[in-house]
């Protein structure tokens, strides 16, 4: 018979207490449940006269946002714990450490990053992290290249692969970012006011024809290991440090919808910020910082990425055709530009949303953002293949302001 069950505050103690080398057999250890997310359980137990602490982080058999109604694999707790691990060696000091996985209990113990801030409330806050641009390039251009065709042994690839197929997770992501938003379904959800907005995207065909392109994409195209879920909830950070946690949707898939999530997700705190009452020379600012960040993002990026080719390429055809490192590196963008946009519409008309604009309380506000989010994302969807340089993107969420504000 299985040992699984969901963990109590007192059960997280004990196992915490038998991991080697982190508290003191007589240590007074104190927890509390602080899961914020919309799936799993996480404990923070700490021994408060040591200052020593670490994170327990359950999996439920079941989405925890919607309830035992939404059965949901207990296996991603493993994929959660090898896709850390494998991140940590091929983006050192970039995730949580891993000290244990309970395959029975579905459970990892990680690093506490209590002294690092959730990005998304950072964001929120008004904080500018300069050196994120750097880290979170290094992390995608090493994980993604690393466990790519052209970084690693095409068999050895193979055999990763299907450690990490991951179907109901993957399934979470083809119905709720590359379907739902399209149709009137019942995991929908929106405020009445935009009505109009979700009604205009299940009859936009144009739309339809590049949301089908990027979801056919996201099942098929199985080109490096993806985190699977990088939002800026899922990004611990100061402005000295960032840790990529959460790589529980972690599969193979096309490396642009990793980069298109952070993109994406900056992008919503530019759009929420038209719910603002700052002064608009500070709106403004702020917005040109996330903009940088967001080219600077694509640039240190590509150049990472073709530096870890030019060394480390495996692949002989793909290191030598001419011409194919640049046809690689435009899809590239591309695809991030309209998986950006994908995950803009996902967070304003589908299951769960983002606190930047939902947390907006004058409701007037809150619809001028969520009107903002859903052009930007639409119109970056709509550009997607026709992209050639990052310029495009920003020229597109400056005209989505403009035509917002007339
Ligand atoms: N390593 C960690 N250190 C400190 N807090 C953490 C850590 N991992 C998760 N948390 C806290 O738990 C919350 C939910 O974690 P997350 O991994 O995003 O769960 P879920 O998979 O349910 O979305 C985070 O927003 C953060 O507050
Ligand atoms: C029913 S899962 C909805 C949504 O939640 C996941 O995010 P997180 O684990 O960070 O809370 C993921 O983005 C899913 O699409």
């Amino acid at each position: 018979m299985s040992a699984y069950h969901p963990l109590n505050e007192t059960e997280a103690i004990e196992i915490a207490r038998k991991l080697e080398g982190v508290f003191q057999p007589d240590a007074k250890l104190a927890c509390r449940e602080i899961g914020d997310g919309n799936l799993n359980l996480v404990f923070h137990i700490a021994d408060p006269a040591a200052q020593s602490s670490i994170i327990l982080k359950q999996a439920l058999p079941y989405a925890k946002v919607v309830g035992e109604s939404w059965p949901l694999t207990l296996d991603r707790a493993r994929i959660e714990s090898e896709a850390l691990i494998l991140e940590g060696s091929l983006a050192p000091g970039l995730v949580p450490n891993v000290y244990l996985y309970d395959p029975e209990l579905a459970l990892t113990i990680m690093e506490d990053l209590s002294d690092h801030v959730i990005m998304r409330q950072g964001l929120i806050n008004g904080t500018r992290y300069p050196l994120f641009a750097g880290h979170i390039s290094t992390f995608l251009a090493r994980t993604l290249f690393f466990t790519s065709d052209l970084g690693r042994n095409q068999q050895e690839k193979k055999l990763l692969a299907r450690s990490f197929a991951n179907p109901e997770l993957c399934k979470i992501t083809e119905d709720l970012i590359f379907d739902d938003p399209y149709r009137d379904a019942d995991t929908n959800s929106f405020d009445e006011s935009i009505r109009d907005e979700a009604q205009a995207l299940w009859n936009d065909g144009e739309l339809h024809l590049e949301v089908a392109l990027l979801r056919e994409k996201f099942l098929t195209h199985g080109q490096a290991l993806l985190h699977g879920d990088l939002h800026t909830g899922s990004i611990f950070i100061t402005p000295e440090s960032t840790k990529v946690i959460d790589p529980e949707f972690a599969y193979f898939g096309p490396m642009g919808f990793d980069i298109g999530a952070v993109l994406g997700n900056l992008l919503l705190n530019y759009a929420a910020r038209e719910g603002l009452d700052d002064a608009d020379a500070e709106r403004e600012d702020y917005r040109a910082y996330l903009l940088n960040s967001v080219t600077d993002i694509w640039s240190q990026f590509e150049a990472k990425f073709l530096a870890l080719w030019n060394e480390s390429g495996v692949d002989r055809m793909a290191n030598s055709a001419p011409g194919y490192k640049e046809n690689y590196m435009r899809r590239l963008l591309q695809d991030a530009i309209g998986f950006a946009g994908c995950k803009m519409v996902r967070r304003v008309v589908g299951l769960a949303h983002v606190a930047d604009i939902d947390k907006l309380e004058d409701a007037a506000a809150r619809e001028r953002a969520q009107r903002l989010a859903l052009r930007i994302g639409k119109s970056l969807i709509k550009l997607n293949r026709r992209v050639v340089s990052i310029d495009q993107l920003t020229d597109a969420v400056h005209s989505a302001s403009a035509a917002a504000k007339a």
